[in-house]
Order: structure tokens, then C-alpha cells, then sequence
């Protein structure tokens, strides 16, 4: 079980998104990394049995800027509209770049148009494939009292890894495909490479 944390503050602020949208933002104390995460509920989050939550890791260009070398706005946009149907939390995390941060990430775009996928340019760079840890998210949910979640994602690491830090995931909830021809060799390399369920095949996506 992670350390125990506590919530700093809440405040509910409306969205533009979905045609006005309350969202809780939680802020914490004594989080194991330090860092700035955001917990933010949606719909009946306080009244569920068991919530539906997304783990997102921060990425600017995509979540900001909509890019598309990635799927992360497409996801982020669809977990505020399931979240807010179902109940439950996005923990907002701060693990920009699969932890190597903007600048690095960046870099690893330039190596990718060399002809590196995403996981060959990150261990160019000296990194592993993945510097995420998710014991913060765990810590985040144990706080919230969120023991027990369905949880949106096509990452099994993602599972395995609450269920390490005691999360009862009872069930995943896999995410839409967001292809296209931008992304498609991202995402084609996470499957192959990290064992993620996305259906990539779909004709649009060469
Ligand atoms: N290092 C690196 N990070 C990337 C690249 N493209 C996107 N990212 C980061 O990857 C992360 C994507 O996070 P998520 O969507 O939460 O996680 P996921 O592992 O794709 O799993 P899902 O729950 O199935 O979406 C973000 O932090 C992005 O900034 C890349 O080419 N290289
Ligand atoms: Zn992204």
C-alpha cells in the first residue's frame, strides 16, 4: 500500500466541454513524487459504487495542441464524455512524455523522423522504453477512496501496476481507436512492442 496523502483542496470549476460540464479538481499533500497531479470528478463520482477512472498522462502537444503523431486529445476528449456518463475520476498525471518530459519527447519525435518507432528513439536518447510509475495514481485513488475502479485504458502495464500498488481493478474498460495516418506507426509500435489493445488494421490508418 502506498504512503497515505491527503486531499489539499477541491473546487468544482465548469467546463466549456459536453455542453457544460461540472468537474471536481482535487489537489493533494505528501504525494509520493512531488509532482502537481490533479485528481478531476466527473458525474456521480461521489455517489458510484465503483467508479470509472482514466489515468492520463500529461502530453501537451497532444491534449493542448491536438497533435497527430498521437491519440492522447482523442482519448482525453472521450474519457471526460465516459467519466461524466459513468461517475469516476481522470487523474490528470504529470508524467509528460511516458516520464522523459517535453523536451525530451521532442527529441524523440525528431529521432522518429529518422525512422526510429517510439520505443528505439527513446532508448536512443539513453531512457527506457517507459519510465512510468504508477504508484502516485494508486496513492491518489487510496486517498480518494477509490480502492475499487473499472478502468478506461488499452495498457495492461497500467493494470498490473494498481494492482501491485492495491487498486482492485474489477474491470478494463478499453479505449476507442484513434487512427490515423499520423499516429498509425505509434500506435502499431505499442501494440507490437507494449502489448496494448488497439485494433490497428482498420483501412484509414496506412
Ligand atoms: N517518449 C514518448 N512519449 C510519447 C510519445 N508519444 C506520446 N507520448 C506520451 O505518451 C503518454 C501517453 O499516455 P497515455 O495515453 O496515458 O497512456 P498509454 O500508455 O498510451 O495507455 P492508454 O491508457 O491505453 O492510453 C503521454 O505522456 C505522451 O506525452 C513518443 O513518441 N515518445
Ligand atoms: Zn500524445
Amino acid at each position: 500500500m502506498p504512503s497515505a496523502a491527503r486531499v489539499r483542496n477541491n473546487v468544482v470549476i465548469p467546463l466549456h466541454k459536453l455542453e457544460g460540464t461540472d468537474a471536481t479538481f482535487f489537489t493533494f499533500d505528501g504525494l509520493v513524487d512531488g509532482k502537481e497531479h490533479i485528481a478531476i470528478g466527473l458525474g456521480d463520482f461521489d455517489k458510484v459504487e465503483v467508479p470509472l477512472v482514466r489515468l492520463h498522462s500529461e502530453c501537451l502537444t497532444g491534449d493542448v495542441f491536438e497533435s497527430q503523431r498521437c491519440d492522447c486529445g482523442a482519448q482525453l476528449e472521450e474519457a471526460i464524455k465516459k467519466v461524466k456518463e459513468q461517475g469516476g475520476y481522470i487523474l490528470y498525471l504529470r508524467q509528460e512524455g511516458r516520464g522523459i518530459g517535453l523536451y525530451n519527447k521532442i527529441d524523440a519525435y525528431a529521432l522518429q523522423l529518422e525512422g526510429y518507432d517510439t520505443f528505439e528513439a527513446n532508448q536512443k536518447l539513453g531512457f527506457a522504453d517507459d519510465l512510468r510509475d504508477f504508484e502516485v495514481a494508486a496513492q491518489m485513488l487510496h486517498t480518494l477512496k477509490a480502492d475499487r475502479i473499472r478502468l478506461l485504458t488499452n495498457n495492461p502495464n497500467k493494470v498490473q501496476q494498481l494492482e501491485q500498488y492495491k487498486i482492485d481493478v474489477t474491470e478494463t474498460v478499453t479505449t476507442g481507436a484513434f487512427i490515423s495516418a499520423g499516429n498509425h506507426s505509434y500506435l502499431k509500435a505499442k501494440v507490437l512492442k507494449a502489448n496494448h489493445q488497439i485494433d490497428v488494421t482498420s483501412d484509414d490508418a496506412s
